[in-house]
């Protein structure tokens, strides 16, 4: 890995504080960071570097994974921050910027390999790259790359302007878009379980699986964060980005080779052939719905409309499930069933493969019962995979009974997402970056459902905080005659009706 001056864009905020710092921490520790590097901080606060630093040390200790922190390995990791106050939409205070950036490749003796990471509020990103652009500070000698953070755009058309502007001063090849979901070990580590296993790989199609169910379900309610939500609501929030994503990591085929370009076309691939929503076939395929007040474990919570920043007419969608077809050879007539919610029951992101279960005939003449098969990816925070077989049980009189062959990873002391991201952008990866191809396809399919949000074609139902989500969600898979795995106790033992 090439030294290189890392200039954080939104150093004082919380972000930061809580993910990059620690992140990068953890990566020196781990010896995964550049032999030399230069940390620049930018904000607008009018800070000196002691208390930058002050600042660095304090998020480190307070939300890095490491819990023992060893003072000589700090020391020089805070050596190599600095900070600059610069209002980012003034362009003259870049020249202060760069004067710091040089000062600091001259002292480490750095190549001038510069990594930019945008973590301030989108309205500030364009600014940042032309300001970048035109203060010199994106012509190195060496290498120049851009970590941005999401949202990326509110709709297609303002995702397309700011991509125009951004390919201004960055190529397509220097733009790293974060989407953390990509960094979870188990979404990385779906490519591997379809295609470094034969026996999934030759599965992995409409011949034998039935229906696709990825859930990312959260316990927490809007927090803070209600200025930002009820203008984007759970569509924007997490459909858009995390949940199609997931989607496209789970239905690529097989690439020629397992690198970032390959990868990415086969994912580009899959959003190409989703089946697009006419605005009028919305209200069939989306559910939407807002939580009321209810319980989360023992304690009582207020529903969205009462919470603090809320509108009391708010129409923000906290949760969205939907039906995705993919229209091509592999997965014609499959259903993708997506959901993702706040004030949920369970906090849990999980992937469901419900396989196909033809010889089920064959064992109910037999008196016996036999359950589909289903692969279970459980991405976070349990992290693991369970293949779900059916079983005789000899203590049962031979009975057939549902087996669950289960790895988990357990709670080893793993490299979180923002770990693994950075790591890989420092080192040129971008296999889990989102591509601009895979953002623009992701909103041209958003679209409609945004459409017909705003024109409420879609009834906006509710569901009682703490529940599994709204009635209207578990209609949607009936009407193939499948149901939410995983969901109740009860629901092990529900047959789907198999067509
Ligand atoms: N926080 C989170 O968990 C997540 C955040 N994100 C994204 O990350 C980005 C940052 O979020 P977050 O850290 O929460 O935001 P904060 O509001 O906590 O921090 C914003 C940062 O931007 C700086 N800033 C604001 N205006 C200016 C300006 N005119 N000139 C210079 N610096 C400025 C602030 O500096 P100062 O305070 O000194 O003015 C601060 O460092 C956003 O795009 C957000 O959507 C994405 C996923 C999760
Ligand atoms: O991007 C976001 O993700 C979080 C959920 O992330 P997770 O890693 O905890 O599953 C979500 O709470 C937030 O609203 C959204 O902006």
């Amino acid at each position: 890995m090439e030294p290189m001056s890392f200039v954080l864009f939104g150093a004082t905020g919380d972000l930061a504080k809580r993910k990059i710092f620690p992140a990068l921490f953890n990566l020196y520790v781990d010896k995964k960071l550049p032999a030399a590097f230069s940390i620049v901080g930018v904000g607008r606060r009018a800070w000196s570097d002691t208390a930058f630093i002050q600042s660095v040390e304090q998020s480190i200790r307070e939300f890095s994974r490491r819990h023992e922190i060893d003072q000589a390995v700090l020391a020089p990791f805070l050596a190599a921050f600095s900070y600059v106050a610069v209002d980012v939409t003034d362009a003259a205070g870049y020249a202060s910027l760069l004067e710091r950036v040089e000062q600091r490749e001259k002292e480490f003796n750095l190549p001038q390999n510069r990594m930019f990471y945008l973590s301030v509020a989108p309205e500030y990103f364009e600014v940042i790259a032309a300001n970048i652009q035109e203060s010199g500070l994106g012509s190195p000698q060496g290498w120049k790359r851009l970590i941005i953070e999401k949202p990326f755009g509110r709709d297609l058309q303002s995702a397309e302007d700011l991509n125009q502007k951004l390919t201004k001063a960055f190529t397509e090849e220097e733009i790293y878009r974060i989407d953390h979901y990509l960094g979870k070990a188990m979404v990385q580590n779906l490519e591997a379980l379809e295609f470094a296993n034969p026996v999934f790989a030759a599965l992995w199609n409409n011949r034998h699986i039935a229906n696709v169910q990825i859930t990312a379900s959260e316990t927490v309610g809007v927090e803070e964060r209600a200025g930002f939500y009820e203008q984007a609501g759970a569509l924007r929030d997490m459909v858009q980005n995390h949940m199609l994503q997931m989607l496209m990591m789970v239905a690529m085929h097989i690439p020629k080779r397992i690198t970032a370009t390959d990868i990415r076309a086969q994912k580009r691939k899959v959003m190409e052939a989703v089946r697009p929503l006419k605005i009028e076939e919305v209200a069939q395929n989306v559910v939407r719905a807002q939580y009321s007040a209810g319980q989360i474990g023992e304690t009582p919570v207020v529903g969205y409309r009462d919470e603090p920043g809320v509108s009391p007419a708010s129409m923000t969608e906290t949760y969205i499930a939907a039906r995705v077809w993919i229209d091509d050879p592999f997965w014609r007539g499959v259903p993708f069933y997506i959901r993702t919610g706040k004030r949920l029951k369970e906090k849990a992101t999980r992937i469901v493969i419900e396989f196909k279960n033809p010889l089920e005939r064959l064992y109910r003449e037999q008196q016996e019962k036999t359950l589909p098969n289903l692969l279970i990816i459980n991405v976070h925070p349990e992290e693991g995979i369970a293949l779900q077989l059916n079983s005789k049980n000899p203590a049962n009189s031979g009975k057939i009974e549902p087996v669950t062959v289960d790895f988990s990873a357990g709670h080893q002391d793993v490299p979180e997402a923002y770990e693994r991201l950075l790591f890989d952008a420092l080192r040129g990866d971008s296999t889990y970056f989102a591509h601009w191809n895979e953002v623009r396809l992701s909103w041209k399919w958003v679209e409609p459902i945004l459409a017909a949000f705003e024109r409420n074609l879609v009834p906006l139902v509710s569901y009682e905080a703490g529940s599994h989500g709204p009635e209207a969600a578990r209609d949607l898979l009936r009407e193939e005659g499948f149901s939410w795995w995983l969901d109740h106790v009860e629901e092990r033992e529900l047959e789907p009706v198999h067509r």
